[in-house]
């Protein structure tokens, strides 16, 4: 499906970098089909173009004329000139990808102005070692074929859901958020860990041996997150020491609190952008 296809990315930050290294490891395009064009870092373009071995180009309108289909991947704040500024140089035979947080499918084909595709997806930043789990949704012009073409190209860089339109906050609030809260967990678990006296490595080697033993965990069984952490826990001992901390300081509500606020986050942005249009 994807054969012969250019994938244009307007935006080459974290995400575009995320998805092109996936892409381009797990081989679901020749590097040479993917375009990457951005604002104004041509170091990074540079970067891109020699890690990668895709093409660049600082041409904005020129990248979007080749591309059949063409990631959005700037930020919220600057889709609308984002859009506007490569706007004719579209047509309504491409397909257009956001992986925008926020930003609704109604607000991109109004800016495009044209009946091309538009799908609007979520992914997250484990899409560089192929371990995204993304959710995808289809706008008003899209076709099923299109949806299957971005469900394919996903694929290679992870897990892919096809949802309704109105998940697409509660997904961004958990799974394109989500990678920042557990390393900002690692990242206390490292001071601990250096506080009583392990070396960098072997903190890391240890907490993220332990983090990929509880996701594949999670995937082979179908007991509950708390038989889970109750099957670590032997009465008064280590285990149970570290729960109560954790119970006292609240911080299964702080967690809940942080996913939600991430969520309405996603709404807000959704809101203010297209107010402003
Ligand atoms: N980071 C993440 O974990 C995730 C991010 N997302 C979404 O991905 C999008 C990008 O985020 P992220 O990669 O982190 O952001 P970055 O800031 O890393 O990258 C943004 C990119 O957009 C470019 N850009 C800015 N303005 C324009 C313009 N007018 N035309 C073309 N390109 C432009 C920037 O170019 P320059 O550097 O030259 O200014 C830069 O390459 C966001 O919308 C975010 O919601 C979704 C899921 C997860
Ligand atoms: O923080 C953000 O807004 C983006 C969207 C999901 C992850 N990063």
């Amino acid at each position: 499906m994807l054969q012969n296809k250019t994938i244009t990315f307007l935006g080459a930050g974290s995400m575009a970098e995320s998805i092109i290294g996936g892409l381009v490891r797990h081989n679901v395009v020749e590097s040479q089909q993917i375009i990457a064009t951005n604002l104004s870092d041509q170091g990074k373009l540079n970067y891109l173009e020699h890690t990668y071995g895709i093409q660049t180009t600082s041409d904005r309108s020129e990248a979007i004329r080749q591309g059949d289909i063409v990631i959005l991947a700037m930020k919220p704040k600057h889709v609308k000139e984002a859009i506007e500024d490569i706007q004719q140089a579209t047509n309504s035979h491409q397909l257009f990808v956001s992986v925008l947080a926020g930003i609704p499918t109604f607000y991109i084909e109004d800016l495009l102005g044209s009946k091309a595709g538009v799908i609007r997806t979520m992914p997250n930043t484990s899409a560089k070692v192929g371990a995204s789990a993304t959710a995808i949704t289809k706008g008003r012009h899209a076709t099923d074929i299109q949806l299957h073409e971005v469900e394919q190209l996903f694929s290679s860089v992870g897990t892919v859901t096809i949802v309704k339109e109105d998940k697409l906050d509660a997904v961004t609030g958990l799974a394109g958020s989500g990678p920042a809260y557990f390393y900002y967990l690692v990242e206390a678990m490292e001071q601990a860990a250096k506080e009583a006296g392990l070396t960098a490595d072997e903190a890391s080697a240890f907490i993220t041996q332990t983090i990929i033993g509880v996701g594949k965990r999670l995937q082979s069984t179908s007991k509950s997150s708390k038989e889970l952490y109750e099957e670590v826990m032997s009465p008064n001992g280590t285990t149970e020491a570290g729960i109560n901390v954790l119970k006292a300081q609240k911080t299964q509500e702080a967690m809940c609190k942080a996913v939600t606020r991430a969520i309405s986050r996603s709404k807000e942005l959704g809101e203010v952008f297209t107010k402003t249009k």
